[in-house]
């Protein structure tokens, strides 16, 4: 029998920023690509130019409810909203994407013996004591506060995912993802970059939280995309978790300058009451990426990043976009 060349895989969260990035990149590949989206916080609009493609398949499912799909060699789990705010917005429904979906994707997984990759997150780490963070701290984290349900409902998850891997050998890839950004955001996600670059665009205030001192390292997508598909196709089993970020660290009021400097714009900087539990600095140690991954890195550092961010916002049609929650 002739070897086949491409895999069959489920990216489920597929139209939404990371995954719509992921989708394209593996139907260029020429692999035979199912993206499943509740089309909470995904757009369709980000996966419109693959609809017609002979290799890639849309369904509009919720993973919190089983799926049954034959033949998967891959399964991407990037479903969950990823902004506090529009995760807070349903925190039950939240925790429940987190872990019923992770459940439900495990199971599919093990049915046919795919390799399963987690979309996990810093916010494994909470409010960081130890800095940078590497893969063995475990992290400062509330379980009763307002980003419990995600930060936690993450935990459970990959707790989940390392107990299918040792009752059924599942096969399973945890990536702890830092702050990412680049087209397809969500012109109202609520999250730093969008929010500062659509106020920048329009001219509007550009609302720091708290005072801008809190530090966050941002990752272009492209560079993550590059190690999360590392991460499924390394051959030493290596499972993770593993760190994927640009260990580049800015305070909020310098991404705030760099967006007003690259955008030309007169908005003008507001500060507002800092988020419950907000973490006050965030940086990957990659240390592990590099040597499991092959050497990788980023590549796309921040201004490179927001360039072509701020192109893509730049060209949006705002009436045509209905922000998820009041959130953002
Ligand atoms: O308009 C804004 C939005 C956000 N912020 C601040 O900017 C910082 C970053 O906030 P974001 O909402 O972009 O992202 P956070 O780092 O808080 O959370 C993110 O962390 C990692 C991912 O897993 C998730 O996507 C998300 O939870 C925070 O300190 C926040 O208070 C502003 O100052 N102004």
């Amino acid at each position: 029998m002739a070897d086949i060349q491409f895999k069959r895989i489920l990216v489920t969260g597929g139209a939404g920023f990371l995954g719509s990035h992921l989708c394209t990149r593996l139907v260029g590949e020429g692999h035979d690509v199912i993206c499943v989206d509740n089309l909470f916080t995904g757009q369709k609009s980000n996966v419109a130019h693959l609809m017609d493609k002979d290799n890639f398949e849309f369904i509009r499912h919720d993973i919190r409810e089983p799926l049954q799909l034959e033949g998967l060699d891959q399964i991407y789990n990037l479903a969950c909203p990823a902004a506090p705010g529009h995760y807070q917005w349903d925190p039950i429904g939240t925790m429940k994407t987190c872990i019923l979906g992770a459940i439900n994707m495990l199971d599919l997984a093990k049915y046919n013996g795919a390799t399963i990759l987690q979309a996990s997150t810093s916010e494994c780490y909470g409010d960081p004591l130890v800095h940078p963070q590497t893969e063995d701290y475990r992290g400062n984290v509330s379980c009763t506060g307002p980003r419990a349900c995600y930060d936690e409902g993450k935990r459970a998850a990959e707790t989940l995912f390392f107990d299918h891997n040792r009752m059924h050998g599942t096969k399973i890839r945890i990536v702890r993802i830092f702050n990412t950004y680049g087209p397809n955001l969500h012109p109202y996600d609520g999250r730093v970059v969008s929010n500062f670059i659509r106020q920048a665009l329009a001219g509007e205030d550009i609302t720091i939280y708290g005072d801008g001192q809190q530090t966050r390292s941002f990752q272009y997508v492209d560079d993550l995309i590059e190690a999360m598909i590392r991460m499924v196709n390394n051959e030493d089993d290596f499972t993770g978790p593993v760190n994927t970020g640009n260990p580049h660290e800015f305070t909020i009021r310098e991404l705030a300058d760099i967006v007003i400097r690259l955008t030309n714009s007169e908005s003008k900087i507001v500060h507002m009451p800092a988020p419950v539990d907000d973490p006050v600095m965030r940086r990957p140690d990659i240390t592990l990426a590099k040597e499991k991954l092959g050497g990788w890195e980023p590549t796309i550092q921040l201004e490179e990043g927001l360039v072509k961010t701020i192109e893509y916002f730049a060209n949006l049609d705002l009436t045509k976009w209905r922000p998820p929650t009041k959130n953002y």
